[in-house]
């Protein structure tokens, strides 16, 4: 079945329009275990799940397009780096950590922008895995599961948002490496 060819741009626009309103419902009673609390993670969740979706249909039906290659780390950056931000601002994750992670997702998108005449730098395998495991620690971090299962949940937490750090590091320099390769290689065929 054909889809309209702007669905998979579509969705990735949707993911960035989820952003704000998943931050104001974080922050507006100041992050407390209630209600908003438990819908602004339900928000987050379901906006990251749509990372997978627009992808998956743009390959199926032969319709990516260099937008979408760009335009779809830049919602999940923005997504996740609301997160990160909105935790660090009530207090539940270290200031440092969002900078470290906001540097590399920054950093990588400013990059591929100073590339895109030349070449799309799309998202690489380790990119993805990057995002997967940052919307796993985001997703845990912001869900309050310790109202219902008590305080090692913030253990399991803990070890989530290492895993998700040390890739989202390893994945920027993956994209460096790679890219001072193939600028070699281009030169010594030019
Ligand atoms: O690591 P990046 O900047 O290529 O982003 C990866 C994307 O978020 C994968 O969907």
């Amino acid at each position: 079945m054909a889809i309209p060819r702007q669905l998979p741009n579509a969705i990735t626009i949707v993911r960035i329009l989820c952003a704000p309103v998943f931050l104001w419902m974080l922050l507006a009673d100041g992050g407390a275990d209630g209600a908003l609390r438990w819908w602004a993670a339900v928000l987050f969740i379901v906006a990251i799940a749509t990372d997978g979706i627009d992808g998956y249909l743009a390959r199926k039906h032969d319709i990516v397009t260099d937008l979408g290659k760009l335009l779809d780390p830049i919602a999940d950056k923005v997504l996740t780096g609301f997160a990160f931000i909105g935790l660090s601002i009530l207090g539940e994750l270290p200031w440092w950590i969002t900078i470290i992670v906001l540097i590399r997702e920054i950093g990588i998108t400013v990059y591929r922008f100073m590339v895109v005449s030349d070449h799309v730098l799309a998202a690489a395998w380790m990119g993805k895995l990057k995002t997967l495991a940052q919307g796993l620690a985001l997703s845990f971090a912001l869900l309050p599961l310790w109202t219902l299962v008590g305080d090692w949940i913030f253990w399991v937490n803990g070890v989530l948002m290492t895993i998700a750090v040390i890739l989202t590091i390893a994945s920027g320099i993956d994209y460096i490496v790679t890219e001072m390769r193939a600028a070699r290689a281009k030169r010594r065929d030019a």
